[in-house]
């Protein structure tokens, strides 16, 4: 009995290294030890997520940092708050990163010029516009517009700092999505879809660009206290609200941190917590892959993942019906 245990355990690992030999990494990314004089571009950089990445780059690694945003009073404030003594390695642009290709590109071009003719090293589409509401409470317009900042925004910025990334060989892109890129939830149809949007974008592009050098990173963070959730809270249908809490709530500090990581490594996948690591397993579909331990996860647990979830959801669905029958 002994003997036939010790076998099968031999077996296994046996099968196990011939696996893990067939399906290596798909690629093996630098880790970019110097973070210095590195010249980051941070979309959205006034607010949340996207401020906090920029304070981290400024003052713990010492980047040279370009931050764009439309409001210019935030700009300004966000000037005075990350760095006081006006040092010339932060940059703020006031731009709608929305609204043409040209007026990114030329912003693009003026913070190149600004940072010594630095080419972009790390671009970070942070900034989005979100709110959870009922599908029928949603405008036409206000899906196109939430389309047009949050994917397409993402698209003008990504072109715009290419050229000098493929020019050098090297490059990093971050894509701010979120868990709910990965699953549908009540009341974020325009919301969701935007970041499931991005999604096909990085995978289609990461294919474009292993060769040259450049990796991307999308990121799929929890709900996080920023002045975006602060604002989306006021409004948040009950059911929406009560499904985010299962995943908790992070700083943005918290949610900065790690992003920084993993762009570092060049992993392609950015999660939070345990949800987060089991959605992000669940959901992998045909994403590239970094690591070995990724590798095993997902092709070991994603058929039990797929059982949890479905209870999970079934829970969601329920909470919905009932929500209904509360005023
Ligand atoms: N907070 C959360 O719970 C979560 C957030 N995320 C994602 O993380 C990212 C950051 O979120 P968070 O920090 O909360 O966001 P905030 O709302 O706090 O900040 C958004 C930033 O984006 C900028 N922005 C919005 N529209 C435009 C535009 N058209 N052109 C240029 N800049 C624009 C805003 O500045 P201005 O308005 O002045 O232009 C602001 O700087 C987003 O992509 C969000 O979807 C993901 C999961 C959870
Ligand atoms: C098998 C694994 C089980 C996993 C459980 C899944 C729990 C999902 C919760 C969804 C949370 C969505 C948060 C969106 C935050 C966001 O993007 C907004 N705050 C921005 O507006």
């Amino acid at each position: 009995m002994l003997l036939a245990i010790i076998l099968a355990c031999i077996g296994a690992l046996a099968l196990l290294t011939i696996l893990i030999y067939l399906y290596r990494p798909l690629y093996h990314p630098k880790y970019l030890e110097d973070l210095y004089d590195c010249h980051v571009v941070i979309t959205g950089g006034s607010s949340g997520i996207g401020k906090e990445l920029a304070r981290l780059f400024l003052n713990e690694y010492g980047s040279r940092v370009t931050i764009l945003a439309r409001n210019s009073e935030r700009l300004e404030e966000c000037r005075r708050d990350l760095s006081p003594n006006l040092s010339d390695r932060l940059l703020c642009l006031s731009v709608d990163i929305s609204q043409s290709y040209e007026e990114v590109e030329n912003a693009i071009q003026h913070a190149i010029r600004h940072h010594q003719d630095k080419p972009v090293d790390i671009l970070i589409n942070s900034a989005a516009i979100f709110y959870a509401r009922p599908f029928e409470q949603t405008k036409p317009e206000e899906f196109a517009e939430m389309m047009r900042i949050n994917y397409l925004g993402s698209v003008y910025c990504t072109q715009a700092c290419l050229p000098s990334m493929k020019r050098r060989g090297t490059g990093r892109i971050v894509f701010l999505s979120s868990q709910a890129g990965q699953l549908g939830v009540f009341g974020y149809t325009s919301y969701c879809s935007t970041k499931y949007a991005l999604k096909g974008l990085a995978e289609s592009l990461q294919m474009e660009l292993e060769r040259e050098n450049i990796y991307i990173t999308l990121v799929f963070p929890p709900d996080t206290d920023t002045p975006g959730l602060k604002e989306e809270n006021k409004s948040k249908p009950k059911e929406t609200q009560m499904i985010n809490e299962t995943s908790g709530l992070l700083s943005a500090e918290q949610v900065a941190k790690k992003i920084i990581q993993s762009t570092r490594k060049g992993s392609f996948t950015c999660s939070y917590g345990i949800n987060g690591f089991l959605l992000t397993c669940l959901t992998c579909g045909a994403q590239p892959v970094t690591t070995v331990s990724e590798i095993i996860c997902q092709s070991l647990f994603i058929g039990l993942l797929r059982l949890i979830m479905l209870r999970v959801l079934k829970s969601f669905y329920k909470l919905v019906k009932k929500a209904k029958q509360i005023p």
